[in-house]
Parts: C-alpha cells; structure tokens; sequence
C-alpha cells in the first residue's frame, strides 16, 4: 500500500509562489494500473517525481507499507529508489556508446533477473540488439528504455508518457506487454499521460488541475488495449 498524504510543493514563480502540489493526498494498492491526467503544468511530472522520491515536497508525506520515504536518510533513499522503482522517462537516457542489449542489461545490473531475451521481444526490439542509440528512432530509443525500466523487475514502475513517441499500433504493443508483465509480476505501474484513451486500461484515474486533485476515478472493469480507441 502507499499512501501521499497532504503533499505541498512550491516553486518561486517571480515574486509569485507557485503550488505545483497544493494538498494531495490518495493511496494506491499493490499491483495497480494508475494513470494520472490534466492539462499541461497541472503538475502531474512533480507528483511522479515526488512519488518516487527522486524529489522532496516542502511537506506531506509518501509513505510505502509502513516507511515514509523522505524519513529515510540519502543512503536508505537510494537504496529504496534501486531495490523497489523503475523509472521511464519523457527522455530516454540511454547510455550512448554501448550497443541495446547492454542498455537493456544495465537495467539487470542493479537487480532483477528477467530474461532479456523475452523482454527485447516483447518490446519489439528483435534485431536491433547490436546498435548503438544513436542508430534507433526516437520510438525505438524509448522502447530501449522501456526495456531496460522492465529488466530491473521493480515493485514500482514510475512512467512519464512513456509512448509519448510512439505510433498507435507500437503504443498499443508496448501497453499490451506492460499490463502482460504486470499480470505476471504484479508490480504497481503509476503512469502520467495526456492520452485519455490509456485512462480506459487503467484501474484507477487520478485527475489534476492546477496543482489539486480534482478526481479520482477507481475502475472495477479496465479495458483490454486492443478494446481501446487512440
Ligand atoms: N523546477 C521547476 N522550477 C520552477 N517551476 C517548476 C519546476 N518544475 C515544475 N515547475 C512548474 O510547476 C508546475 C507543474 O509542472 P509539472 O511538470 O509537474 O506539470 P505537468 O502536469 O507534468 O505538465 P506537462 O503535461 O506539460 O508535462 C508548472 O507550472 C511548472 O512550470
């Protein structure tokens, strides 16, 4: 279970404070399909980021079974962030002098045992194995990271429009063998989206608007991908 209780983070905004995060608060059970939409700087990155403990609120809590993470000292935290999260970005970050395979791989580097075999062919990777990033599109570069996010095995998967740069039908691909994997491993996925349609597979909706939570829509009946309209 993980709780977010009250969380608050400013930025300075000119003479301005901006609430990025104005009091939210939700929970989330194990093995969950959350998406969270809004509009453009509702700020749905910054409670990703919060989430995950890659950033600290000015207050609230996030608190993961019985831990609450920003209690945890830089040590603790990082080792919680390495055993238990994966992160895909809007932005790649691949390592760029080493071939796909050994990206993927880096993920296993730090924990997890999945087979890379069957990850590179459930991401549609076969055959590009060998290239360095720089000979893949933009699409094939984000499902390297992808990827490499799966071969970590993490508890928690943070997603930041991971299909942003994808086309429908490798979007629907990647969806389809993230909610397989999912089933398997029962891992939580907590994804930030513009594209409503992904909503439809998720079992919980979190909507924002201007740093608040406006609505939380739990789903009994989450669609299957290949039921979903782009
Ligand atoms: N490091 C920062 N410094 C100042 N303001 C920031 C910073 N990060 C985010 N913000 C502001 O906080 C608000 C929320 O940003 P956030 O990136 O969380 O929104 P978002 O909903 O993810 O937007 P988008 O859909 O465009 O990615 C925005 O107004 C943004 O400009």
């Amino acid at each position: 279970m993980l709780r977010v209780e009250n969380l608050v983070k400013c930025y300075q905004n000119g003479n301005e404070l901006l609430y990025a995060l104005n009091s939210v608060s939700l929970s989330i059970e194990e093995g969950e399909f959350v998406v969270i939409l809004g509009p453009s700087g509702s700020g749905k990155s910054t409670l990703l980021n919060v989430i995950s403990g890659l950033e600290t609120p000015d207050s609230g809590s996030v608190i993961y079974d019985d831990y609450e993470i920003f209690g945890l000292n830089q040590k603790e935290l990082t080792m919680f962030r390495r055993d238990k999260t994966a992160f895909i970005f809007q932005a790649y970050h691949l390592l760029p002098f080493i071939n796909v395979e050994a990206n993927i791989r880096m993920g296993t580097d730090l924990k997890g045992s999945q087979n890379i075999s069957e990850i590179i062919d459930g991401v549609g990777l076969r055959g590009l194995e060998h290239r360095l990033p720089y000979e893949l599109s933009g699409g094939q570069q984000q499902r390297v990271s992808i990827a490499r996010a799966l071969a970590k095995k993490p508890d928690f998967l943070f997603c930041d429009e991971p299909t942003g740069a994808l086309d429908e039908v490798t979007s629907k691909q990647i969806l389809t063998y993230l909610k397989e994997l999912q089933n398997q491993l029962e891992f939580t996925i907590i994804m930030v989206t513009h594209n409503v349609s992904i909503a439809q597979i998720a079992s919980k909706v979190i909507k924002m608007t201007s740093g608040r939570i406006v609505e939380i829509i739990n789903n009994a009946h989450p669609r299957n991908v290949n039921e979903i309209k782009w």
